[in-house]
């Protein structure tokens, strides 16, 4: 416990040393997808304005400092965007492009078409940036033609990608997206759509049986870049994809995260890219409250889980666990003990995960176990707690490590565009301390201390931020200024 950061502060005489016994992790990669995700409540939310600085490297010499593509944009007006386009942006209520969009969307749009390797925080907006590109970039006279293709790395990240293309693009003629996921197209007659949207399985098979006809794609966009170009990961699959597309097409990379080993390999997958980058001290989200639960031992952490039930249910709430094997027995446990959850992972048949998800959007269900298969790039606002049951953690060199960009990609379930919310991650012996004292370190997080023993303290500081409207500076002292 020499070494541990000085971010948590935590008595030593309180920590358990019993080690956790390793389980076996679920892949972070469904393999299969959600719709509504752009929300129509009338409330123009607070905007991004963050003060960090990205750093953007210019592939392109007439998108240097000087160009006009420099210049901050205050309204999606200024991007040379359709008419229809515009009118689906006003019908989703998104009066002014957060920075990610302001500042990728003059290089995505420029011509010729230059690649872009593009990282902003969870809940910025990315999606919008890439499907406004797609949207500008295809040539819908020719509706059955395949000119677009994403890639994501689950089925639900999939299909709610799909739903924003089909709720911005709604007043654009002709405009026809379809879902290369499991059950998604017909066998029959293959892909008879301009924009497809996928999980790279199902879209390498639309391809081998030729019912993908590749050959006039233009721009593919590959959205949690980081997850989906990693080696140990879908990195292969996704490389043969890109090798069976025209030489030519425009190569959109996104995520909140890439950590430097997949960065380097990202620049050879999307050469000569434009790149607009964070430094990991300026990845965390303001209106998250980062919390940990001091638990007295494994056994306790599920006591605890059900105690927090009743401010769980205060907003949405998503519980990740390490396996789906405990996915399913907490959910058992739960219901038995009187509490109504739900629990999705990838052992789920396609079309039930894709209604699980539904009831969670719609808030007809409030409380959601998963595994790392919803960890990323899933957007459902209404969601006010992330809880970690187990520090997430990965495989490197043939040791554990606690997992840096999954505990980002995790909370930022929360938060969302200029939400608050509050993410509580559970540690109950050293190896879990541990492993959270890392994360903390490497993002620069003072994270709050919550105990079992003082409970209404405990509720207290939850409460005091989830039923705030906006984020308050003294419940996140972690992350950077923003200024509004
Ligand atoms: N310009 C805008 N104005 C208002 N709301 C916006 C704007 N752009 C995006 N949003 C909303 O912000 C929310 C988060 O956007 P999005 O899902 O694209 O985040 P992201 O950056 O892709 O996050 P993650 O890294 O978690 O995938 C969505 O609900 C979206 O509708």
């Amino acid at each position: 416990m020499a070494d541990l950061a000085s971010r948590i502060t935590k008595p030593a005489d309180e920590t358990p040393v019993n080690d956790a016994p390793a389980a076996a992790g679920e892949a972070s990669t469904g393999n299969n997808g959600a719709e509504d995700n752009v929300e129509d409540d009338g409330v123009q939310r607070g905007l991004i304005e963050t003060s960090y600085e990205v750093e953007v490297k210019l592939a392109d010499l007439q998108a240097d400092k000087d160009s006009p593509l420099h210049s901050g944009i205050s309204s999606f007006d200024e991007l040379g965007l359709s008419r229809q386009i515009l009118d689906g942006l006003l019908a989703v209520n998104f009066k002014k492009p957060s920075k990610i969009q302001a500042r990728a969307l003059p290089l995505m749009l420029s011509d010729p078409p230059t690649n872009m390797i593009a990282q902003s925080q969870s809940g910025t907006g990315k999606t919008a940036a890439f499907v406004l590109t797609v949207l500008s970039r295809v040539d819908f006279s020719k509706p059955t033609q395949p000119q677009a293709l994403l890639l994501a790395p689950s089925r639900e990240l999939a299909r709610q990608i799909q739903g924003v293309i089909q709720t911005i693009g709604r007043f654009v003629d002709n405009l026809i997206v379809e879902a290369a996921i499991p059950g998604g197209i017909s066998r029959e007659t293959g892909v008879q759509s301009a924009v497809v949207v996928g999980t790279p399985g199902t879209v390498m098979d639309l391809i081998r049986r030729r019912q993908f006809n590749v050959s006039q794609l233009k721009v593919l966009v590959i959205d949690e870049a980081d997850n989906m170009l990693d080696q140990q990961g879908l990195g292969d699959q996704c490389l043969r994809v890109k090798n069976l597309l025209p030489r030519t097409i425009q190569i959109l990379l996104f995520s909140a995260t890439f950590p430097d080993k997949v960065l380097n390999y990202a620049r050879k997958f999307a050469p000569n890219a434009n790149e607009i980058k964070l430094r990991h001290q300026e990845l965390t989200v303001k209106g998250i409250s980062q919390m940990y639960m001091d638990c007295p031992d494994e056994a306790q952490k599920y006591d605890i889980l059900c105690k927090l039930y009743g401010l769980m249910t205060i907003g949405s709430s998503v519980i990740f666990v390490k396996t789906r094997e405990s996915a399913n027995e907490i959910q058992r446990r739960m219901e038995a003990d009187g509490h109504k959850v739900s629990v999705l992972h990838g052992a789920h048949e396609g079309q039930n995960r894709d209604a699980l998800l539904d009831d969670f959007r719609m808030g007809r269900s409030k409380v959601l176990i998963t595994t790392n298969v919803l960890a990323r790039g899933i957007d459902v606002s209404s969601v006010s707690m992330v809880i970690n049951y187990d520090i997430p953690m990965k495989m490197m060199r043939g040791r554990e490590e606690p997992d840096m960009e999954t505990y980002l990609h995790r909370i930022g379930r929360t938060g969302r565009f200029g939400r608050v919310g509050v993410s509580i991650s559970f540690v109950y012996d050293r190896k879990s301390f541990e492993a959270l004292s890392q994360i903390a370190d490497f993002y620069g997080i003072d994270l709050v201390q919550l105990s079992p023993d003082d409970w209404d303290a405990t509720e207290q500081k939850v409460q005091d931020v989830i039923k705030s409207s906006r984020a308050r500076p003294d419940y996140a002292p972690n992350v950077m200024d923003k200024k509004d």
